[in-house]
């Protein structure tokens, strides 16, 4: 456990147990063993490296990395690195099943994998990030590949961390090898729409959600928790549909006003790593956003923000996960008592991994898809996985997020199966 503003609340391993939980409990709805259990509680490989950087002082330092692979009976490893202080091994190892769940979800011919570097690169210049995203591929190049884990973007990670990282490994394998990473830029064999993938897979949960709460979009007051990737290009979509976005915020804090704020001009406004409250006065905390009036809250940052000690006092009557992780497993017993609709993490988020499939099949076909295709295709799986977890949970009576575990893991057991490693 660890303490924050908000008072206790739980760490990443408890997400991980909690997670396993929930593993359990779709496997045995579906009928499997506790043999399938023990084969997808955890990661089948995590890679732990140290990785030598020559910081602009002259000096070495070392920094740790991780890779967790989490099980690739349906095909290659897939999933995000992320930059940050407070990676663990216990957060990188969650996040990996949670990625094999989004596949299951949107029927990606995936497993889970995820990667992180406990650093800080908002205190780094490019040229040390440029060596630390080089020596890190550097580290797990034997284990990562275009036909064995695709990594991809994720918090403060981006286009660049992704080229530089392509580029290494294209070096190391001395061919050039585009589909080994996602989220690349456009010039290097990035995908029209990766960028917004994210926001666009959340738009199409929403309203789908909208629909069953027999709301309109014109009606809808939004709070966005984070303004990064994620949270920035959705208060831009969410305000072309008409939504009235009354809050966002960043690491710093928040913005809120009832009226609706300017997102555009807000965004412009924003740093790369999805800074720009300190632009603004009059700011409140990231606890008392979730908090404020709206009719949507979509928390796109970072993990444990809606916990026992805030649930009760959430106002709206959707709350959609764009971020990995952001409610633990008590809040949402409690979101759903309320009757709030809760679209869970491996379902709203899956965006982002549907495009980059979609890029690495371009990178495949050496032949590269217009936008409209690309969004048409994004739609259609995100909308039908929607509609499986949702029938899923009226069927059995369940929330949301015992649902979509139970239609996501579903694909990775029978595969395991009829490779007979159960
Ligand atoms: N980028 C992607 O393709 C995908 C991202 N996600 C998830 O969405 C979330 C956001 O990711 P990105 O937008 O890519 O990251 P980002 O690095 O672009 O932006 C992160 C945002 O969160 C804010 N933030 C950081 N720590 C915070 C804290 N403790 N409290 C409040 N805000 C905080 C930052 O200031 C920034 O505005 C993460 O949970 C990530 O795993 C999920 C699926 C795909
Ligand atoms: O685009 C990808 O491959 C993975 C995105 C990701 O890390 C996530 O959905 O959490």
């Amino acid at each position: 456990m660890v303490t924050t503003h908000s008072g206790t609340i739980p760490s990443s391993t408890t997400l991980y147990t909690h997670t396993q939980e929930l593993i359990k409990e779709a496997l045995n709805t579906l009928g499997y063993s506790e043999h399938m259990y023990d084969l997808l509680k955890e990661p089948l490989r995590t890679m732990i490296v140290r990785i030598p950087v020559r910081m602009d002082d002259g000096k070495t330092k070392m920094f740790t990395g991780y890779r967790a692979q989490h099980n690739d009976a349906v095909g290659p490893t897939k999933g995000g690195i992320r930059f940050h202080p407070d990676v663990t091994i216990e957060e990188v190892n969650t996040l990996s099943l949670w990625m094999t769940l989004k596949c299951g979800l949107v029927n990606l011919p995936y497993g889970g994998g995820k990667g992180g570097i406990v650093c800080d690169p908002r205190q780094m210049s490019l040229g040390e990030l440029e060596r630390l995203s080089r020596g890190y591929v550097q580290a797990i190049s034997q284990i990562v590949g275009p036909t064995k884990d695709i990594p991809a973007p994720d918090v403060y990670t981006n286009a660049q961390v992704m080229a530089w990282m392509m580029d290494e490994y294209s070096r190391i394998r001395e061919f050039d090898s585009p589909g080994f990473i996602t989220g690349k830029p456009l010039e290097l064999g990035g995908s029209l729409g990766r960028e917004s993938a994210t926001a666009q897979g959340v738009v199409v949960a929403v309203e789908e959600a909208l629909q069953l709460k027999n709301m309109s979009w014109d009606q809808s007051k939004v709070i966005i928790q984070g303004f990064g990737n994620a949270g920035s290009y959705l208060a831009k979509l969410l305000y072309d549909k008409g939504a009235s976005i009354v809050g966002i915020s960043d690491v710093l804090g928040g913005i809120y006003d009832e009226q609706g704020l300017p997102v555009y001009e807000i965004a412009e406004q924003r740093d790369s790593f999805g800074m720009v409250t300190n632009r603004f006065e009059n700011t409140i905390s990231n606890e008392e956003l979730l908090e404020q009036k709206c009719d949507i809250l979509i928390p796109a940052a970072v993990s444990n923000q809606i916990t026992y000690a805030n649930a009760h006092r959430i106002q709206a009557k959707i709350v959609a996960e764009a971020a990995n992780g952001p409610t633990t497993f008590e809040a949402t017993k409690i979101l759903h008592s309320r009757d709030i609709l809760l679209v869970p993490d491996v379902l709203a988020s899956a965006g982002g991994v549907t495009v980059s499939y979609f890029e690495w099949v371009q990178n495949n076909q050496g032949y590269y898809w217009a936008l409209d295709e690309i969004e048409t295709r994004l739609n259609h799986k995100l909308r039908n996985a929607f509609r499986s977890v949702y029938h899923m949970a009226q069927e059995k009576e369940i929330d949301m997020r015992t649902a979509a575990y139970i239609v996501g893991i579903r694909r990775i057991a029978a595969a395991s199966e009829f490779r007979g490693w159960v």
